[in-house]
Formats: structure tokens, C-alpha cells, sequence
């Protein structure tokens, strides 16, 4: 099977001001959930609509099974399922009706797929709702209802635009498990998302925008292995400390005037508690919590959305 590349994508707005995604070239392969991450305005949503042949490029190229997305925006869209950020209420149409349309535009629906719509509705644990019109459904639901639009036929290029935001705990997991599914199934699967947590624990590799440039592509379990040795401890103090009250050869970010950040080794960590326990003693410390490190606190530390 067919792996999508891009290669250099290049994308401005406002006559050259704004740069949306520089010099991007990477590529996806079937069987493989891609996490897109990044700070708001990092430039996720004109990646996707640059796949899609929605944003033209101002130079790179998108190609995939022998096709140029920019050039043969049409095949982009017969080979592409994509789940929009905003989804339009579906008034008057019933969760059911919407999902059904999709499958008879992409030419899947008979009667014998009737019970392949049912499969999604169940898979996503939505039935109760499916003769409900779309502006009576809840936030969350809409979103599902999108999800299962794009997945109810799906194509070999699969593209969600933050598909688990407003949806809840169950469900949420319930949207991974499908996505595991198609990607099982030999799709590519593209999913912009800020839940790092659902990053790490669901998907196989992310790639990292920041200001419009790929900073990081890596699978997410290489991320994990390498960070299981890391742990972070996070402090609160009585009293602004500096370098030179931390134990020697530890590096601490200072988060505020009296909270401070220090990733830790796993030899670092024994060390650390008995200079921890030293301070208790001398009441200087006000709040401590020692935790695994999460993709999370990598994140803060490659990615700054404030500059
Ligand atoms: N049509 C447009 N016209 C002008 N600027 C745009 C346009 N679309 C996007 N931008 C700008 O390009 C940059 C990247 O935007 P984009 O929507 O791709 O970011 P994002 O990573 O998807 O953000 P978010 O996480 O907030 O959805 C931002 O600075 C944005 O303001």
C-alpha cells in the first residue's frame, strides 16, 4: 500500500506575514495513527487542508499513489474521509440521516450496509440518539455524529481535526478504539489533537508543529521508553530558593517566584529525596509532588505558543 508524502509544503497568509507551515516534508504510512500536536496557530488545520486540496500550498507537494493532491484536487477528496474543527449543526436531520448521506454519496449505502451504519452507532455507543435532529444533540454529540460521518465510508486517508474535543471520558476512548480499527485495517490515520495523554497512550507516533515547523516526529513509543527513566518532581517553597540550594548537577526551571520544575534521572531521584526531606525538615517546603515524566512536560519544555 500507497504512503502519503509531503515534501516541503510551504504555506503563508497575508502576503508573506503570516507563516503558516515552512518547508514541512514528511510522510504516512497505512496501519500508522499519526498524533498532529501543537499550540494554538502552530499550523495543524493547514497541514490537513493542504492534504485535503482545500489550502493551496505556495510551493511543496502532496502526493499519494501516484497522484498530485495540488494539482488533482478531486482525487485528493475521493481518496480522503476528513473531520472538519467546526462541524455545522445538522438542524432538522436526524444523527441517523446525516450519517446515512455520507455513505450514500461515497456510494456505500444499500440495504445489506444498513447494518454497517448500525456498527458505527453501536461502536460509538450513540443508538439512543440516531433519531434525533442535530440541533436538539449536545455539543459533544455533534462532534460524534461528525466522527461517524467521516468514518461510516471510510477512505484510505483518513483525516480528524481534533475529534475527541466536548466528547466524554467513555466515548473519547471508544473514538480511539475505532481509529485503532481503520488503522488496523490499513488506513492512514492523521488526528490533530492537544490531549497529549490520549497521544501517549493511543497513538503511534506525533509529530510536533511549533510556529509552523516540524519540530518532532517520533513514535510515541520511543517517547515513552525514553522518558519512563525521567521523573519530574514539582516543588512549592516557603521562600524564593536559588541555584545554590539545589542538590549539585540537577536542573531546575523555576515556574514562578516560589514553584520550580526538576526533571530527574532515575539515580537522581534518591538524592533528591534526602535533599527533599533535609528542607521538609527545615519547613521550607510548602507543596511537592514526584511524578513519572508525561508528554506533557516535554512539550512545555520544545514548545513555547506565547512568542
Ligand atoms: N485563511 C487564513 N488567513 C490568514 N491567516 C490564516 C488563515 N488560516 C490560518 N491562518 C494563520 O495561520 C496560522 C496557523 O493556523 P492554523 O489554523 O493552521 O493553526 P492550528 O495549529 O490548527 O491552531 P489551533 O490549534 O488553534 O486550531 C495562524 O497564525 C493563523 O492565524
Amino acid at each position: 500500500m500507497s504512503n502519503l508524502s509531503i515534501h516541503s509544503i510551504t504555506k503563508t497568509f497575508n502576503h508573506g506575514q503570516v507563516t503558516a507551515n515552512d518547508n514541512i516534508s514528511t510522510q504516512f504510512s497505512p496501519g500508522v495513527i499519526t498524533a498532529l500536536t501543537g499550540h494554538n496557530g502552530a499550523g495543524k488545520t493547514t497541514l490537513l487542508n493542504q492534504i485535503m486540496g482545500i489550502t493551496k500550498p505556495d510551493k511543496g507537494s502532496v502526493t499519494f499513489a501516484g497522484h498530485s493532491f495540488i494539482q488533482e484536487p478531486s482525487v485528493a477528496r475521493s481518496m480522503i474521509s476528513m473531520m472538519p474543527q467546526l462541524h455545522a449543526p445538522l438542524t432538522g436531520v436526524t444523527l441517523r440521516q446525516s450519517i446515512e448521506a455520507v455513505s450514500r454519496i461515497r456510494g456505500h449505502f444499500d440495504g445489506d450496509r444498513k447494518s454497517e451504519l448500525d456498527k458505527v452507532l453501536n461502536a460509538l455507543k450513540i443508538m439512543d440518539w440516531a433519531n434525533t435532529t442535530g440541533e436538539k444533540l449536545s455539543g459533544g454529540l455533534q462532534r460524534l455524529t461528525s466522527f461517524a460521518m467521516t468514518v461510516v465510508a471510510p477512505a484510505p486517508i483518513l483525516l480528524f481535526d481534533e475529534p475527541t474535543n466536548d466528547v466524554d471520558p467513555v466515548r473519547r476512548k471508544l473514538i480511539w478504539q475505532y481509529l485503532g480499527q481503520l488503522a488496523e485495517s490499513g488506513h492512514i490515520v492523521i488526528v490533530v489533537t492537544h490531549n497529549l495523554l490520549e497521544v501517549d497512550q493511543y497513538a503511534d507516533r506525533y509529530l510536533l508543529l511549533d510556529h509552523g515547523h516540524l519540530i518532532k516526529d517520533e513514535s510515541t513509543n520511543l517517547a515513552s521508553s525514553n522518558r519512563l527513566s525521567e521523573n519530574v518532581l514539582t516543588l512549592t517553597t516557603k521562600r524564593p530558593l536559588s541555584v545554590d540550594d539545589f542538590p549539585k548537577s540537577i536542573k531546575v526551571k523555576q515556574d514562578s517566584a516560589l514553584e520550580y520544575e526538576i526533571i530527574l534521572t532515575h539515580s537522581q531521584i534518591i538524592p533528591a529525596i534526602n535533599w527533599l526531606q533535609q528542607r521538609i525538615d527545615l519547613s521550607e517546603i510548602v507543596t511537592y509532588n514526584l511524578a513519572p515524566n508525561s508528554l506533557d512536560v516535554m512539550y512545555g519544555g520544545l514548545t513555547d505558543g506565547d512568542k
